[in-house]
């Protein structure tokens, strides 16, 4: 299966590792996924044979250039390499913009007119114009598999679509965004501050391009309207959520809650049709209560009542796994 890697930032690249690293158990249960194309804003690299990914790794991070591969790097656009590389999917990891859903709605939507099926890790598109991407897949006849847009490597759409089927969604409450979850553990457990906390997560590869979007409980908001709209039926855009960040939010308060049993979460939540995000006390026993860059989802459901998932919501290879399991289960729709 031929694969174009659309942006090569934490995510590209950790496609690019796990692609490398599982290529002969996905040869043995598969075929070869080849990534026959890597763009970023400087150009790309295609090569219709498959480009060697380590290689693509390397020129990225010694040059910052995918453009820079030996001879088969080109100053091209995205929106031309998906239009013109032929491949069965494209792999949308350019950096969310939760305001025009761009680059990556043009991106997506290029790739559904030349007949290409999209995984996505990008949440400004399905933050702002779900339905509509829904309907455009639906009319070119491809798949559309966004499972790393929420959570990262936690099952929570694909288990909400698959394995909760016929279940009625009632409620969802949880913690979303792996970096401020990662801030908040650190102040509250080692005493950090603020920056020194954020600047260790932008190390890890697991904030945002602009971390503001994850501080100020954007990306929580992106990701409770993609759920909203993906397996609760409803139409929201980021407009319809209420949201409040972690910027007031100091080891002190920590450490008062703390004495009082409780600790401090960003708390996304969908209930009665209401949307917010704002930090909440959380008793220190609640399955809520998780650590570091972990994500939590308690489903209340009509069958199968609470449902409580718990995954790494961010980082470059646990986000590649929702992404590969996306890939594989394209592969196993077209290719059977
Ligand atoms: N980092 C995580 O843990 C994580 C987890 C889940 C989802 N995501 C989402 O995945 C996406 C990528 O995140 P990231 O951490 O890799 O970001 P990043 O900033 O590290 O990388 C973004 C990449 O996109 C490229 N790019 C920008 N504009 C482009 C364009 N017009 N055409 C082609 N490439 C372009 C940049 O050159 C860069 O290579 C974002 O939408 C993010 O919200 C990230
Ligand atoms: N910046 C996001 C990445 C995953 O969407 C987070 O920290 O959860
Ligand atoms: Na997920």
């Amino acid at each position: 299966m031929d694969i174009i890697i659309v942006g090569f930032g934490a995510i590209g690249k950790g496609v690019a590792k796990v692609l490398h690293e599982k290529k002969e158990y996905l040869e043995k249960n598969y075929e070869e996924f080849r990534v026959v194309a890597i763009t970023d804003s400087s150009g790309a690299a295609v090569d219709e044979n498959g480009l060697d990914l380590l290689k693509a790794i390397e020129v990225k991070e010694k040059t910052r250039k995918i453009k820079n591969y030996p001879e088969k790097g080109k100053e091209i656009s995205s929106i031309d390499v998906i239009r013109n590389v032929e491949a069965d999917v494209v792999v949308e990891v350019t950096p969310s913009n939760l305001e025009t859903g761009e680059p990556a709605k043009t991106h997506i939507l290029e790739s559904f007119k030349n007949k290409k099926h999209v995984v996505t890790a990008n949440k400004g598109p399905l933050a702002l114009c779900y339905k509509e991407l829904i309907e455009e897949a639906k009319k070119y006849n491809v798949i559309f598999r966004h499972e790393a847009s929420v959570g990262g490597a936690m099952p929570i759409i694909n288990l909400a679509k698959e394995t909760l089927a016929g279940n009625k969604i009632l409620s969802i409450k949880g913690i979303l965004n792996g970096t401020t979850n990662y801030i908040l553990t650190k102040m509250e457990k080692e005493g950090l501050d603020f920056e020194t906390a954020l600047k260790e997560a932008k190390e890890l590869g697991i904030a945002e391009t602009d971390p503001t979007q994850d501080i100020e409980g954007l990306d929580t908001a992106a990701k409770i309207v993609i759920l909203a709209n993906s397996i609760m039926g409803m139409n929201k855009t980021i407009k319809d959520v209420k949201v409040k960040g972690i910027k007031r939010i100091t080891p002190e308060a920590l450490f008062l809650a703390n004495k009082r049993g409780y600790t401090i979460k960003l708390i996304g939540q969908i209930k009665d049709g209401y949307l917010i995000v704002e930090p909440m006390l959380v008793p220190i026993d609640s399955p809520l209560n998780v650590k570091r860059t972990l994500n939590v989802a308690m489903f209340e459901t009509d069958l199968a009542k609470e449902v409580v998932v718990v995954g790494r919501g961010a980082g470059p290879i646990e986000t590649a796994s929702a992404i590969l399991s996306d890939l594989i289960h394209i592969y196993n729709s077209i290719k059977k």
